[in-house]
Protein backbone atom coordinates (compact mmCIF):
# COMPACT_ATOMS: atom_id res chain seq x y z
CA UNK A 1 0.00 0.00 0.00
CA UNK A 2 1.54 2.98 -1.23
CA UNK A 3 2.07 6.16 1.68
CA UNK A 4 -0.60 8.17 1.69
CA UNK A 5 0.89 11.37 0.35
CA UNK A 6 -1.84 14.00 0.38
CA UNK A 7 -1.06 18.00 -0.61
CA UNK A 8 -1.27 18.71 3.33
CA UNK A 9 2.04 16.52 3.54
CA UNK A 10 3.82 18.15 0.25
CA UNK A 11 2.39 21.59 1.03
CA UNK A 12 4.20 21.13 4.88
CA UNK A 13 7.32 19.71 3.03
CA UNK A 14 7.67 22.45 0.61
CA UNK A 15 6.36 25.25 3.13
CA UNK A 16 9.58 24.08 5.89
CA UNK A 17 11.60 24.03 2.61
CA UNK A 18 10.91 27.51 2.25
CA UNK A 19 11.58 28.36 5.79
CA UNK A 20 14.32 31.22 5.67
CA UNK A 21 17.36 30.48 6.99
CA UNK A 22 18.51 34.11 8.39
CA UNK A 23 21.81 33.86 10.11
CA UNK A 24 21.26 33.96 13.53
CA UNK A 25 22.92 36.08 16.06
CA UNK A 26 23.06 36.43 19.35
CA UNK A 27 24.93 38.52 22.40
CA UNK A 28 26.48 36.33 24.88
CA UNK A 29 27.92 36.57 28.38
CA UNK A 30 29.84 34.16 30.85
CA UNK A 31 28.48 34.20 34.81
CA UNK A 32 29.69 31.52 37.27
CA UNK A 33 28.99 31.15 41.08
CA UNK A 34 27.06 32.31 43.60
CA UNK A 35 28.53 35.90 44.15
CA UNK A 36 26.74 39.25 42.75
CA UNK A 37 27.85 38.99 38.86
CA UNK A 38 24.11 38.13 37.78
CA UNK A 39 23.17 42.05 38.76
CA UNK A 40 25.76 42.55 35.89
CA UNK A 41 23.99 40.14 33.49
CA UNK A 42 20.74 41.64 34.64
CA UNK A 43 22.13 45.41 34.26
CA UNK A 44 23.92 43.90 30.76
CA UNK A 45 20.57 42.41 29.29
CA UNK A 46 18.39 45.75 30.49
CA UNK A 47 20.97 47.89 29.04
CA UNK A 48 20.91 45.75 25.57
CA UNK A 49 16.92 46.49 25.70
CA UNK A 50 17.03 50.47 26.27
CA UNK A 51 20.10 50.47 23.31
CA UNK A 52 17.16 48.41 21.13
CA UNK A 53 19.20 45.90 20.55
CA UNK A 54 17.38 43.03 17.75
CA UNK A 55 19.49 40.29 19.42
CA UNK A 56 19.01 38.33 22.09
CA UNK A 57 21.32 37.52 25.13
CA UNK A 58 22.15 34.28 26.00
CA UNK A 59 24.20 33.54 29.88
CA UNK A 60 26.85 30.54 29.11
CA UNK A 61 26.71 29.69 32.80
CA UNK A 62 28.41 27.14 35.24
CA UNK A 63 26.43 24.75 37.20
CA UNK A 64 26.95 26.42 40.61
CA UNK A 65 25.01 29.62 39.69
CA UNK A 66 22.28 28.93 41.74
CA UNK A 67 18.32 28.52 41.13
CA UNK A 68 17.32 31.90 42.63
CA UNK A 69 19.73 34.01 40.07
CA UNK A 70 18.85 32.00 37.10
CA UNK A 71 14.79 32.35 37.90
CA UNK A 72 16.04 35.95 37.71
CA UNK A 73 17.55 36.47 34.62
CA UNK A 74 15.18 33.96 32.62
CA UNK A 75 12.74 36.69 34.10
CA UNK A 76 14.87 39.10 32.98
CA UNK A 77 14.82 37.10 29.16
CA UNK A 78 17.93 35.86 29.64
CA UNK A 79 18.51 32.59 27.16
CA UNK A 80 20.60 30.15 29.88
CA UNK A 81 22.78 28.01 29.06
CA UNK A 82 24.75 25.70 31.09
CA UNK A 83 27.93 24.59 30.24
CA UNK A 84 30.78 22.57 32.01
CA UNK A 85 34.00 24.54 33.08
CA UNK A 86 37.19 24.80 31.38
CA UNK A 87 40.15 24.22 33.33
CA UNK A 88 43.35 25.36 32.28
CA UNK A 89 46.26 22.54 32.87
CA UNK A 90 48.08 21.88 36.10
CA UNK A 91 50.45 25.21 36.75
CA UNK A 92 51.88 27.39 39.25
CA UNK A 93 51.03 30.16 37.99
CA UNK A 94 49.68 33.31 39.68
CA UNK A 95 46.74 34.80 37.80
CA UNK A 96 46.32 38.89 37.49
CA UNK A 97 42.99 38.02 39.68
CA UNK A 98 42.92 34.16 41.52
CA UNK A 99 39.15 33.93 39.89
CA UNK A 100 40.63 34.37 36.56
CA UNK A 101 41.08 30.34 36.45
CA UNK A 102 37.15 30.23 35.81
CA UNK A 103 37.15 32.60 33.22
CA UNK A 104 38.70 30.13 30.53
CA UNK A 105 34.93 28.52 30.84
CA UNK A 106 34.14 31.02 28.55
CA UNK A 107 35.59 28.97 25.85
CA UNK A 108 32.40 27.06 25.34
CA UNK A 109 30.91 30.10 23.92
CA UNK A 110 31.98 28.98 20.35
CA UNK A 111 29.99 25.49 20.86
CA UNK A 112 27.00 27.69 20.47
CA UNK A 113 27.28 27.05 16.70
CA UNK A 114 23.08 27.44 16.14
CA UNK A 115 24.31 30.81 15.93
CA UNK A 116 26.48 31.98 12.71
CA UNK A 117 28.04 35.39 14.30
CA UNK A 118 28.08 36.06 18.15
CA UNK A 119 29.47 39.33 20.21
CA UNK A 120 30.39 37.68 23.70
CA UNK A 121 30.36 40.83 26.85
CA UNK A 122 31.59 40.24 30.14
CA UNK A 123 28.69 40.72 33.17
CA UNK A 124 30.99 44.11 34.05
CA UNK A 125 29.89 45.91 30.49
CA UNK A 126 26.75 48.13 29.91
CA UNK A 127 26.16 48.74 26.53
CA UNK A 128 24.78 52.23 26.23
CA UNK A 129 24.50 52.53 22.77
CA UNK A 130 22.93 50.25 19.72
CA UNK A 131 26.42 48.30 18.50
CA UNK A 132 24.09 45.34 16.07
CA UNK A 133 25.88 46.64 13.21
CA UNK A 134 29.11 44.78 14.52
CA UNK A 135 27.74 41.88 13.59
CA UNK A 136 27.54 42.90 9.54
CA UNK A 137 31.46 43.62 10.30
CA UNK A 138 33.47 40.60 7.66
CA UNK A 139 33.27 37.21 8.48
CA UNK A 140 36.94 35.71 8.84
CA UNK A 141 38.33 37.83 11.65
CA UNK A 142 38.28 38.44 15.37
CA UNK A 143 37.00 41.69 16.12
CA UNK A 144 37.91 43.47 20.01
CA UNK A 145 39.23 46.36 21.38
CA UNK A 146 43.25 46.88 22.38
CA UNK A 147 43.94 46.58 25.83
CA UNK A 148 45.72 49.02 28.42
CA UNK A 149 49.15 47.63 29.68
CA UNK A 150 49.40 50.61 32.43
CA UNK A 151 47.15 49.40 35.44
CA UNK A 152 48.98 47.80 38.33
CA UNK A 153 47.91 44.26 37.16
CA UNK A 154 50.65 44.30 34.54
CA UNK A 155 53.43 45.43 36.79
CA UNK A 156 54.98 41.98 36.08
CA UNK A 157 55.03 42.54 32.46
CA UNK A 158 58.25 43.97 30.28
CA UNK A 159 55.89 46.69 29.29
CA UNK A 160 54.80 47.94 32.53
CA UNK A 161 58.66 47.60 33.93
CA UNK A 162 59.46 49.92 30.62
CA UNK A 163 56.19 52.14 30.84
CA UNK A 164 55.35 51.05 27.02
CA UNK A 165 51.85 50.60 26.37
CA UNK A 166 50.17 49.82 22.39
CA UNK A 167 47.76 52.80 23.48
CA UNK A 168 50.90 55.32 23.07
CA UNK A 169 53.11 53.37 21.07
CA UNK A 170 55.58 56.33 20.37
CA UNK A 171 55.89 57.33 24.00
CA UNK A 172 58.13 54.97 24.88
CA UNK A 173 59.08 52.96 22.43
CA UNK A 174 59.76 49.06 22.34
CA UNK A 175 63.66 48.70 22.55
CA UNK A 176 65.13 46.31 19.77
CA UNK A 177 66.90 44.76 22.25
CA UNK A 178 63.53 43.34 24.34
CA UNK A 179 62.95 41.52 20.65
CA UNK A 180 59.82 42.23 18.07
CA UNK A 181 57.27 44.48 19.66
CA UNK A 182 54.42 42.37 21.46
CA UNK A 183 51.63 42.26 18.85
CA UNK A 184 48.45 44.14 19.26
CA UNK A 185 46.74 42.94 22.42
CA UNK A 186 42.99 42.78 22.65
CA UNK A 187 40.77 43.30 25.96
CA UNK A 188 38.70 39.66 26.10
CA UNK A 189 36.17 41.52 28.03
CA UNK A 190 34.22 42.18 24.62
CA UNK A 191 34.40 40.76 20.86
CA UNK A 192 33.04 39.74 17.64
CA UNK A 193 33.29 36.17 16.60
CA UNK A 194 32.12 32.83 14.98
CA UNK A 195 30.68 29.60 16.61
CA UNK A 196 32.83 26.82 14.99
CA UNK A 197 32.97 23.16 16.15
CA UNK A 198 36.17 23.15 14.71
CA UNK A 199 37.82 26.03 16.13
CA UNK A 200 35.64 24.87 19.70
CA UNK A 201 37.77 21.45 20.12
CA UNK A 202 41.34 23.17 18.66
CA UNK A 203 40.95 25.46 21.31
CA UNK A 204 39.88 22.97 23.83
CA UNK A 205 42.77 20.92 23.28
CA UNK A 206 45.22 23.60 22.59
CA UNK A 207 44.53 25.50 26.09
CA UNK A 208 45.60 21.70 27.52
CA UNK A 209 49.06 22.34 25.81
CA UNK A 210 49.68 25.86 26.74
CA UNK A 211 51.36 27.06 29.79
CA UNK A 212 49.14 29.31 31.60
CA UNK A 213 49.69 33.13 32.12
CA UNK A 214 48.42 35.65 34.49
CA UNK A 215 45.22 36.37 32.21
CA UNK A 216 44.40 33.13 31.72
CA UNK A 217 42.02 32.99 28.97
CA UNK A 218 42.53 36.54 28.16
CA UNK A 219 46.13 35.61 27.34
CA UNK A 220 45.10 32.41 25.37
CA UNK A 221 42.78 34.12 23.24
CA UNK A 222 44.97 36.97 21.76
CA UNK A 223 48.16 34.26 21.46
CA UNK A 224 45.35 31.93 19.41
CA UNK A 225 43.50 34.36 17.29
CA UNK A 226 46.72 36.70 16.92
CA UNK A 227 46.60 36.26 13.26
CA UNK A 228 43.08 37.09 12.34
CA UNK A 229 42.26 39.78 15.49
CA UNK A 230 41.02 43.18 13.78
CA UNK A 231 41.63 46.25 16.29
CA UNK A 232 38.02 47.50 16.79
CA UNK A 233 37.43 51.53 17.89
CA UNK A 234 37.77 51.90 22.27
CA UNK A 235 34.07 52.96 21.92
CA UNK A 236 32.98 49.32 21.84
CA UNK A 237 35.11 48.63 24.77
CA UNK A 238 35.99 51.43 26.86
CA UNK A 239 37.83 49.94 29.49
CA UNK A 240 37.70 52.52 32.64
CA UNK A 241 41.33 52.57 33.10
CA UNK A 242 41.86 54.36 30.10
CA UNK A 243 39.79 57.32 31.25
CA UNK A 244 43.49 57.94 34.00
CA UNK A 245 45.77 56.42 31.59
CA UNK A 246 44.99 57.50 28.38
CA UNK A 247 42.24 60.49 28.25
CA UNK A 248 43.40 61.56 24.98
CA UNK A 249 42.10 58.06 23.41
CA UNK A 250 38.98 58.40 25.13
CA UNK A 251 36.01 60.13 25.83
CA UNK A 252 33.26 59.10 28.62
CA UNK A 253 30.32 60.27 27.41
CA UNK A 254 30.94 58.91 23.72
CA UNK A 255 31.18 55.21 24.58
CA UNK A 256 28.94 52.91 23.23
CA UNK A 257 29.98 50.30 25.23
CA UNK A 258 31.76 50.80 29.19
CA UNK A 259 33.28 47.76 30.50
CA UNK A 260 33.66 48.31 34.86
CA UNK A 261 37.00 46.38 34.79
CA UNK A 262 39.50 48.61 36.92
CA UNK A 263 39.82 48.07 40.91
CA UNK A 264 36.53 48.86 42.86
CA UNK A 265 34.53 49.88 39.44
CA UNK A 266 32.35 47.38 39.45
CA UNK A 267 29.00 49.47 39.73
CA UNK A 268 26.78 47.03 42.02
CA UNK A 269 29.62 47.14 44.46
CA UNK A 270 30.55 50.57 44.17
CA UNK A 271 31.76 52.28 47.14
CA UNK A 272 34.04 54.59 45.76
CA UNK A 273 37.03 54.55 48.26
CA UNK A 274 39.04 52.82 45.79
CA UNK A 275 41.90 54.67 43.87
CA UNK A 276 40.30 56.80 40.81
CA UNK A 277 36.67 56.20 42.09
CA UNK A 278 35.98 59.79 43.06
CA UNK A 279 36.75 60.80 39.40
CA UNK A 280 33.51 62.70 37.77
CA UNK A 281 33.58 60.66 35.00
CA UNK A 282 33.43 57.14 37.09
CA UNK A 283 30.58 58.30 39.49
CA UNK A 284 29.04 59.68 35.99
CA UNK A 285 29.54 55.88 34.70
CA UNK A 286 28.23 54.49 37.48
CA UNK A 287 25.26 56.33 38.15
CA UNK A 288 24.18 55.64 34.37
CA UNK A 289 24.56 52.04 35.19
CA UNK A 290 22.54 52.20 38.13
CA UNK A 291 20.20 54.27 36.09
CA UNK A 292 19.57 51.42 33.57
CA UNK A 293 19.55 48.82 36.69
CA UNK A 294 16.70 50.72 38.28
CA UNK A 295 14.60 50.80 35.50
CA UNK A 296 11.13 49.22 35.66
CA UNK A 297 10.76 50.11 32.28
CA UNK A 298 13.18 48.11 30.97
CA UNK A 299 12.19 45.08 32.75
CA UNK A 300 11.27 41.96 30.57
CA UNK A 301 7.81 42.11 31.67
CA UNK A 302 6.93 45.94 30.88
CA UNK A 303 8.88 45.98 27.79
CA UNK A 304 7.28 46.98 24.62
CA UNK A 305 9.93 46.02 21.25
CA UNK A 306 10.49 48.68 19.16
CA UNK A 307 8.44 49.06 16.29
CA UNK A 308 8.75 46.51 13.84
CA UNK A 309 9.15 49.11 10.48
CA UNK A 310 11.53 51.27 12.71
CA UNK A 311 14.54 52.17 10.30
CA UNK A 312 16.17 49.10 10.50
CA UNK A 313 19.64 49.66 12.36
CA UNK A 314 22.02 48.06 9.78
CA UNK A 315 20.83 50.27 7.17
CA UNK A 316 21.06 52.83 9.42
CA UNK A 317 24.76 51.81 10.33
CA UNK A 318 25.63 51.16 6.89
CA UNK A 319 27.36 54.65 6.36
CA UNK A 320 29.75 53.65 9.78
CA UNK A 321 30.27 50.46 8.45
CA UNK A 322 32.35 52.23 5.35
CA UNK A 323 33.91 54.35 7.62
CA UNK A 324 35.21 51.79 9.40
CA UNK A 325 36.56 50.39 6.66
CA UNK A 326 38.08 53.15 5.22
CA UNK A 327 39.54 54.20 8.23
CA UNK A 328 40.95 51.02 8.29
CA UNK A 329 44.07 52.35 8.27
CA UNK A 330 44.20 53.12 11.68
CA UNK A 331 41.92 50.43 13.42
CA UNK A 332 42.70 47.21 10.67
CA UNK A 333 46.40 48.09 11.40
CA UNK A 334 48.07 44.67 10.86
CA UNK A 335 49.98 42.99 13.50
CA UNK A 336 53.59 44.21 13.67
CA UNK A 337 55.74 41.24 11.55
CA UNK A 338 57.90 39.43 13.54
CA UNK A 339 61.41 40.20 12.67
O1 LIG B 1 32.74 35.49 40.30
C1 LIG B 1 32.71 35.74 39.09
C2 LIG B 1 33.80 36.35 38.38
C3 LIG B 1 33.69 36.60 37.03
N1 LIG B 1 32.55 36.24 36.38
C4 LIG B 1 32.40 36.45 34.94
O2 LIG B 1 33.69 36.50 34.33
C5 LIG B 1 33.87 37.79 33.70
C6 LIG B 1 35.32 38.20 33.79
O3 LIG B 1 35.64 38.58 35.10
P1 LIG B 1 35.86 40.16 35.43
O4 LIG B 1 34.96 40.96 34.54
O5 LIG B 1 35.72 40.36 36.90
O6 LIG B 1 37.35 40.40 34.99
P2 LIG B 1 37.92 41.84 34.64
O7 LIG B 1 37.33 42.22 33.32
O8 LIG B 1 37.46 42.76 35.73
O9 LIG B 1 39.36 41.58 34.63
C7 LIG B 1 32.90 38.68 34.48
O10 LIG B 1 32.61 39.85 33.78
C8 LIG B 1 31.70 37.77 34.63
O11 LIG B 1 31.01 37.69 33.39
C9 LIG B 1 31.46 35.66 37.06
O12 LIG B 1 30.43 35.40 36.46
N2 LIG B 1 31.57 35.40 38.40
O1 LIG C 1 40.74 36.51 32.78
C1 LIG C 1 41.49 37.63 32.44
C2 LIG C 1 40.64 38.89 32.38
O2 LIG C 1 41.38 39.82 31.64
C3 LIG C 1 40.73 41.05 31.35
O3 LIG C 1 40.69 41.88 32.48
C4 LIG C 1 41.86 42.55 32.88
C5 LIG C 1 42.57 43.19 31.71
O4 LIG C 1 41.62 43.95 31.00
C6 LIG C 1 43.69 44.09 32.17
O5 LIG C 1 44.22 44.73 31.02
C7 LIG C 1 43.20 45.15 33.10
O6 LIG C 1 44.31 45.93 33.54
C8 LIG C 1 42.59 44.50 34.28
O7 LIG C 1 42.09 45.53 35.13
C9 LIG C 1 41.44 43.64 33.86
O8 LIG C 1 40.97 42.99 35.02
C10 LIG C 1 39.30 40.89 30.83
O9 LIG C 1 38.62 42.13 30.97
C11 LIG C 1 38.52 39.87 31.61
O10 LIG C 1 37.30 39.59 30.88
C12 LIG C 1 39.30 38.57 31.71
O11 LIG C 1 39.50 38.07 30.41
MN1 LIG D 1 35.27 42.34 32.95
Amino acid sequence: MAPDITPTTITKTTSLSKAPSLPKRAYVTFLAGDGDYWKGVVGLVKGLRKAKSKYPLLVAMLPDVPEEHRKILIEQGCILREIEPVYPPENQTQFAMAYYVINYSKLRIWEFVEYSKMIYLDGDIQVFDNIDHLFDLPDGYFYAVMDCFCEKTWSHTPQFKIGYCQQCPDKVKWPAELGPKPALYFNAGMFVFEPSLSTYHDLLETVQITTPTSFAEQDFLNMYFRDIYRPIPPIYNLVVAMLWRHPENVEADKAKVVHYCAAGSKPWRFTGKEENMQREDIKMLVQKWWDIFNDESLDYKNYVPPDEDAEDEAARAQPFLMALSEAGVVYYVAAPSAA
